[in-house]
């Protein structure tokens, strides 16, 4: 988004990133979980978080449902609203990034071209985690009711029935949970991250 402000300067700080990471003996990065609703975002991060927080490491985690409660209250989700969602929720990202902390966020994001755009925010740092299921399988879990929804009409531009998904072309790590339990699911990020 180009900046509207005028007559600002960056004010480079004396305490940074690596002086945090130091303190707190670990590397930051930020994984990105992306998938449709019911695929396992939620479910796979929090018991990620949970295995990370047993090996001593401080984390964060940022997910779709509990932002819209706060900061992105005012977005619903017609096509340029999620851009302008996922847009904060990157440069939230970057911020817990730069405070030493392993970032978790789960959002749908479903337009390959703002994910792309936090790749870019991140550099080397960034980790595309899809979390694959087939849409039938989300559907037939449907943990908050809400597909059944959707088909009947009562939620409009619901991502997978009228609002599309483009699925990651090349994400770092596809996790997919209709084929591994929970438990295989985080071991395989546990295993990229190898800590
Ligand atoms: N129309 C529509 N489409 C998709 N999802 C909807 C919709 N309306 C409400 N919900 C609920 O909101 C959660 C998705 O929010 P996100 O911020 O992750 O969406 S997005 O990235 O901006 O597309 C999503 O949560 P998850 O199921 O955890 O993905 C839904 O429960
Ligand atoms: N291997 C698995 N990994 C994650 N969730 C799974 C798995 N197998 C079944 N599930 C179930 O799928 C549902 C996923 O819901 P949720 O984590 O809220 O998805 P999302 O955050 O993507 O909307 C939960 O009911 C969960 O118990």
């Amino acid at each position: 988004m180009e900046q509207k402000a005028t007559n600002i300067v960056w004010h480079d700080m004396n305490v940074k990133r690596e002086h945090r990471e130091e303190l707190l003996s670990q590397k930051s990065v930020l994984l990105w979980f992306t998938g449709l609703s019911g695929s396992g975002k939620s479910t796979v991060a929090s018991a990620l978080e949970k295995r990370l927080h047993e090996m001593g490491k401080i984390t964060y985690l940022l997910d779709g449902d509990n932002i819209r409660h706060g900061l992105n209250s005012d977005l619903g989700f017609s096509e340029e609203d999620r851009i302008e969602n996922i847009r904060r929720i990157g440069e939230v990202s970057k911020l817990i990034v730069d405070a030493g902390i392993i970032t978790i966020s789960t959002f749908i994001s479903p337009f390959k071209k703002d994910r792309e755009k936090i790749r870019d925010l991140l550099g080397k740092d960034f980790i595309e985690v899809f979390i694959d299921c087939p849409l039938e399988v989300c559907e037939q879990r449907d943990p908050k009711g809400i597909y059944k929804k959707a088909r009947n009409g009562e939620i409009k531009n619901f991502t997978g029935i009228d609002s599309p998904y483009e699925n990651p072309e090349n994400p770092e790590i596809t996790v997919s949970t209709y084929l591994n339990n929970l438990d295989e699911c985080v071991d395989k990020i546990i295993e990229y991250l190898n800590y």
